[in-house]
C-alpha cells in the first residue's frame, strides 16, 4: 500500500490538564501517513488526483490552532477523524508529540492508526 506523509508539522495549541497549561500555548508535533494509491496521479502527474499534502496540513494546522483539549487523545483523534472523513483516506497513522511536557523526555505523546467505518 503506498501512503502520503507528513512530518514533523509543528503546531501551538492549547492543551492540557492542569491549571497552568489552561493559561498559555504548547508546541505539538504531527507526524501523519495516509494511505492512498498514487499511482494515478503518478501517471497523470496532476495535483488534482493527489492526496494533497499541503490542502491536509493547512486543514490541520487550522484546526489545532483553535483547538481546546485537556488530552492529546482526544486531539488525536479528532485529527484522524478530519483525515478520513474530508479527504477520504482510508487509514490514516498519527502521532501527536508534546515536546518538553516531561522534563528528561525528548517528547511524550500518543501514536494511533484509524480505519474508515
Ligand atoms: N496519556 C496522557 N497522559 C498525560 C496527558 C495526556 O494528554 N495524555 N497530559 C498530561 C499533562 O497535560 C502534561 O502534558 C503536562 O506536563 C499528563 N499526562
Amino acid at each position: 500500500m503506498d501512503h502520503v506523509f507528513i512530518e514533523g508539522l509543528e503546531i501551538e495549541a492549547l492543551i492540557g490538564i492542569y491549571d497552568w497549561e489552561r493559561r498559555i500555548r504548547q508546541p505539538l508535533v504531527f507526524d501523519i501517513e495516509m494511505a492512498f494509491d498514487n499511482r494515478i496521479p503518478a501517471a497523470s502527474d496532476a495535483i488534482e488526483d493527489t492526496l494533497n499534502y499541503k490542502a491536509v496540513s493547512k486543514r490541520i494546522v487550522d484546526y489545532v490552532t483553535q483547538s481546546d483539549f485537556g488530552l492529546v487523545e482526544t486531539l488525536a483523534e479528532r485529527v484522524a477523524a478530519i483525515i478520513i472523513e474530508e479527504f477520504g483516506v482510508k487509514q490514516v497513522r498519527l502521532k501527536l508529540s508534546k515536546p518538553g511536557a516531561v522534563r528528561g523526555a525528548r517528547a511524550v505523546g500518543v501514536s494511533i492508526v484509524r480505519t474508515a467505518g
